[in-house]
């Protein structure tokens, strides 16, 4: 069955990682990459998380049920089959979503092989079939989803309350954004100027009347 891709925000919000090796360390990179703050609990730490520094913060000794308190977010990722899936458990009662590593029945949630450049975000999942098939599919969209895109992503997000304010309904918005993006794709540009927008702006008004 096909999982349902829901973006949540975990921005500094507690995320905790159960297991300290090569896999938890791969874990923690993603939720890095989307600003968790995430707390690793192992006896035995990867040299590389401990270098992680800033929004990850250590515990050297085995899970404690204390440890999900306040989480959003949990990975059970030690190489004790047993232990993930209590800590699985113990989330699922709390109602916190889970991943165990390697163990999707004790996951409620999977992770997705993804493409980001800042804000834009393209993901990916097999419902665990084949991550080798995601992994193409990612490849593949390299070319198509590129850090200009991100760029534009901001700078779209950026005029959304001029063109709110100054467009009136929602069908001449889309208008508005349409055009503004087929010409920063046409010009290969990642913004326009102030009054290249403005020109747009007043357009679409003459248009309307
Ligand atoms: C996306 C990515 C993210 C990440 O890991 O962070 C990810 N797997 C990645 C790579 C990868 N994983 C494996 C291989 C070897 C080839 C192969 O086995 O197919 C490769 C490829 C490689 O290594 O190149 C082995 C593997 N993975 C799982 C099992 C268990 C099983 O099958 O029972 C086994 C067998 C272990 C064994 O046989 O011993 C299970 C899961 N792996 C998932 C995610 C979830 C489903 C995602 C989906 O829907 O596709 C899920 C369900 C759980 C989870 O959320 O972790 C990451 C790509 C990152 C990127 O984008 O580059
Ligand atoms: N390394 C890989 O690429 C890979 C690939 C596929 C599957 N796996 C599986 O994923 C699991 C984790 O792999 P790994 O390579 O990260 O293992 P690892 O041996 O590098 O790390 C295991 C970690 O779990 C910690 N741990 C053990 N008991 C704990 C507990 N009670 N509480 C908190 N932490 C505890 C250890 O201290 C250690 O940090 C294993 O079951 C492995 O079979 C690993």
């Amino acid at each position: 069955m096909a999982y349902f891709p829901m973006f949540i925000d975990i921005e500094k919000k507690k995320c905790l990682v159960a297991g300290g090796g090569t896999v938890a360390l791969r874990k923690v990179r993603v939720l890095l990459d989307f600003g968790a703050q995430i707390t690793v609990v192992a006896p035995q730490i990867d040299p590389q998380i401990l270098q992680l520094t800033g929004n990850v913060c250590v515990k050297e000794r085995t899970f404690e049920p204390e440890d999900l308190k306040e989480c959003v977010l949990v990975v059970a990722a030690t190489d004790d089959v047993t232990e993930n899936h209590r800590i699985a458990r113990m989330a699922q009662k709390k109602h916190i979503p889970v991943n165990a590593v390697d163990q999707q029945e004790d996951c409620s949630f999977i992770f997705p092989s993804y493409l980001k450049h800042r804000d834009l975000v393209g993901a990916f999942s097999s419902a665990g079939n084949s991550p080798v098939l995601t992994q193409y599919l990612k490849e593949s969209l390299k070319e198509i989803l590129t850090e200009e895109l991100g760029q534009i992503n901001d700078y779209m997000g950026s005029i959304r309350p001029v063109v709110k304010t100054r467009i009136e309904t929602e069908k001449l918005r889309r208008q508005v954004y349409q055009t503004i993006l087929a010409r920063l794709l046409a010009e290969k540009k990642t913004s326009l100027l102030p009054e290249e927008l403005e020109q747009i702006l007043i357009q679409e008004k003459r248009m309307k009347e």
